[in-house]
């Protein structure tokens, strides 16, 4: 299989065939409607736990959208990947070690494409940006996250990759460790440490993905916030993913390069 230029290989009134994994939940029953609502494409399988992940291919999917559970997510894009579809990621729970292993399957597949992005909401992406522009300005940074209490994970994917993005950023600065004179006298009272970063994890009814990075230098911070208040908010990115993937073979970590 080779890789599919901007133009696409298919005459413009053909459909993209899109299955998406993870279907019945909360992401993905958003990204079935979305997927269902694209006048450009076509949602061909909706697959969960249980289900037959042949069901995707049976049906010619083309890009395979995948919102299901860190402990699901390595083996399905294995299966994508061995089966010559390209993959479009939000699931979390992605290590270096992770992204690796995933580069060896691709370079055995050089036509299949997957992007992988912690946060596909447009206002998450350019928080990070700006987060990584401020990182080297600011002595001290902390990240606040907060998510609705049904999320299975913390940190989320996003704090993460905002804490490796900040700490990559003051590396390169030559900066130290941000001071802190703290002792701990509760376990976890400052948070979990993340490449020197401090992340703090809230979950609380009501909420749904929210994100705060705080710097702080003499006399002054500054306060980055984004906020996902509805699941709708992550469908732009999704869709502008799912319709470049087949146009970038390989893995592309972030949207940032798709947005440019
Ligand atoms: N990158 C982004 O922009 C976003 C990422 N997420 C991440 O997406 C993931 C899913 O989030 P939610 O939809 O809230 O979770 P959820 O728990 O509502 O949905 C996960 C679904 O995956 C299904 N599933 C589990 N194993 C499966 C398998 N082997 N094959 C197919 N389906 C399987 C479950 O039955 C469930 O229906 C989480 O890792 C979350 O952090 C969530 C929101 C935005
Ligand atoms: O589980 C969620 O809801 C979200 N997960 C992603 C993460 O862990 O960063 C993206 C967003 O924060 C919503």
């Amino acid at each position: 299989m080779s890789a599919v230029t901007d133009e696409q290989d298919k005459s413009a009134d053909e459909p993209l065939r899109v299955g998406v994994l993870g279907a019945r939940g909360r992401m993905g029953i958003e990204v079935c409607k979305a997927v269902d609502a694209a006048p450009d494409m076509e949602l061909v399988a909706m697959v969960d736990q249980g289900d037959w992940l042949f069901n995707a291919s049976d049906a010619g999917a083309e890009v395979v959208v995948d919102f299901t559970t860190p402990d699901a997510v390595m083996d399905n894009l294995h299966w994508c990947i061995d089966q010559g579809i390209s993959a479009v990621v939000g699931t979390t729970g992605f290590t270096e070690a992770r992204l690796e292993r995933m580069r060896g399957w691709l370079a055995r597949k050089p036509g299949v494409g997957v992007v992988v992005a912690p946060n596909f909401g447009i206002g998450a992406v350019l928080m990070m940006q700006f987060a990584e522009r401020a990182a080297s300005h600011f002595e001290s940074a902390e990240i606040i996250e907060q998510h609705h209490p049904r999320k299975l994970d913390a940190p989320s994917g996003t704090a993460t990759h905002t804490a490796r993005l900040i700490a990559a950023a003051r590396a390169a600065a030559g900066q130290g460790p941000a001071p802190d004179a703290t002792r701990d006298e509760v376990a976890g009272a400052r948070g979990c440490d993340i490449d020197g970063v401090r992340v703090h994890s809230v979950r609380a009814t009501g909420l749904v993905a929210h994100q705060e990075v705080l710097f702080g230098a003499t006399g002054e911070t500054l306060t980055i916030r984004h906020d996902s208040y509805d699941r709708a908010s992550f469908m732009p990115g999704v869709l502008l993913a799912v319709r470049k993937v087949r146009t970038r073979p390989g893995l592309t970590v972030g949207l940032d390069a798709l947005l440019d």
